[in-house]
């Protein structure tokens, strides 16, 4: 289940432009990347990846499975303990300057003085920042226009990511580091920061973004990687990550017709009459099932039929690699 972590599609490349300044084909760039922390565990388990220019690139995993642990190393908040990241072009923490004033982040908790009106917190962020938006245009684009005499204590939860968004945003940043970015946001606050995120990447920007919402990853990243205990497990477009898992067709039989009547190449598993049904081939096997049906006179309660989704496929690696974590190997000497 254990899948390549490099990206063979992706060549390291760098193009050199017209005026003769070079520029990295990747926006981010990790290789072998490794995070320990004091005491010794180990974090970030030797990962690789790239990030073209212009992807929208999310970062999956179980809890504790190294998302913010990397995304720090990437937007050089941290070094890392072997391993490079590259931003840019440039190591994000020996070249801090360089990479700061062209990145934009969005941390889990923004921490920001709560007795400030988020026109004073924008204002002050402005001041850190150079070439920064309009306050307007970026709280507009979050949603948040007409809050700015607010005190950031009385936002609401889903206000305060909007607001922690809008600073990410001030400084028109080429890559974006989104850590969580919708945790907390209703539905529509949700959909509003998805069509913000598209329409940034449509224009140039480059995001990266960590999520617990499967169908946000689903739904938003071009590519995408799932990690689990410091690896990653799995990459590729969400397409990808689901093509090649089972589709799933489930109903229940009614009294006294087991599920051993059904039709032969039908394997399905039963469970007090609820039954589930894996393919590979949804349409044949669904066709198969109703022509059945029909002909003996059989009502399926509740029929649902549904492709596999990354829920699916991330429910399944985490129990494939839990089952190859677990297995008496020995580690190499260098994961300890
Ligand atoms: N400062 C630290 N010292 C020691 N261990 C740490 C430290 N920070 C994080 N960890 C551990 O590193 C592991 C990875 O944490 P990290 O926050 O990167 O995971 P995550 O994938 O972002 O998790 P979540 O989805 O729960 O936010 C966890 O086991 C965590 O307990």
């Amino acid at each position: 289940m254990t899948h390549a972590t490099t990206d063979a599609t992706h060549p390291r490349t760098t193009h050199r432009a017209a005026h003769g300044t070079t520029h990295p084909a990747f926006a981010i760039e990790a290789d072998g990347l490794r995070r320990g922390y004091t005491g010794g565990f180990e974090a970030v388990r030797g990962i690789s990846f790239t990030v073209p220019r212009g992807e929208i690139f999310a970062l999956l995993g179980t809890n504790g499975a190294g998302k913010t642990s990397t995304v720090e190393l990437l937007e050089g908040l941290a070094a890392p303990s072997a391993g490079t990241a590259r931003v840019l072009g440039h190591d994000p923490y020996r070249e801090r300057t360089a990479v700061r004033p062209r990145i934009g982040v969005m941390l889990q908790e923004g921490g920001f003085p709560s007795e400030l009106t988020v026109a004073e917190t924008v204002r002050m962020w402005a001041g850190c920042t150079s070439n920064a938006r309009p306050a307007a245009e970026a709280l507009d684009a979050t949603g948040l226009g007409g809050r700015e005499q607010v005190r950031v204590k009385q936002l609401s939860g889903g206000e305060r990511r909007r607001l922690d968004l809008a600073l990410a945003l001030l400084g028109r940043p080429e890559v974006l580091f989104l850590d969580e970015p919708t945790t907390g946001l209703d539905a529509e606050g949700r959909r509003d920061t998805w069509d913000l995120v598209r329409a940034l990447r449509d224009g140039g920007t480059t995001v990266l973004l960590t999520t617990h919402y499967l169908e946000e990853a689903e739904i938003l990243a071009d590519r995408l990687a799932i990690m689990h205990r410091g690896q990653i497990v799995l990459t590729g477009t969400p397409a990808e990550v689901t093509a090649a898992r089972p589709a799933r067709i489930r109903f229940t039989l009614p009294a006294g017709v087991p599920a051993a009547r059904l039709p032969l190449h039908l394997r399905a598993a039963e469970d007090g009459g609820r039954v589930e049904i894996r393919t590979g081939h949804l349409q044949d096997d669904l066709a198969a099932l109703l022509g059945w049906a029909h002909d003996h006179d059989v009502r399926l309660h509740g029929l649902d039929a549904r492709a596999a989704s990354l829920e699916e496929a991330f429910l399944d690696i985490a129990a494939a690699a839990d089952t190859v974590t677990e297995a008496p190997t020995p580690q190499p000497e260098a994961d300890r």
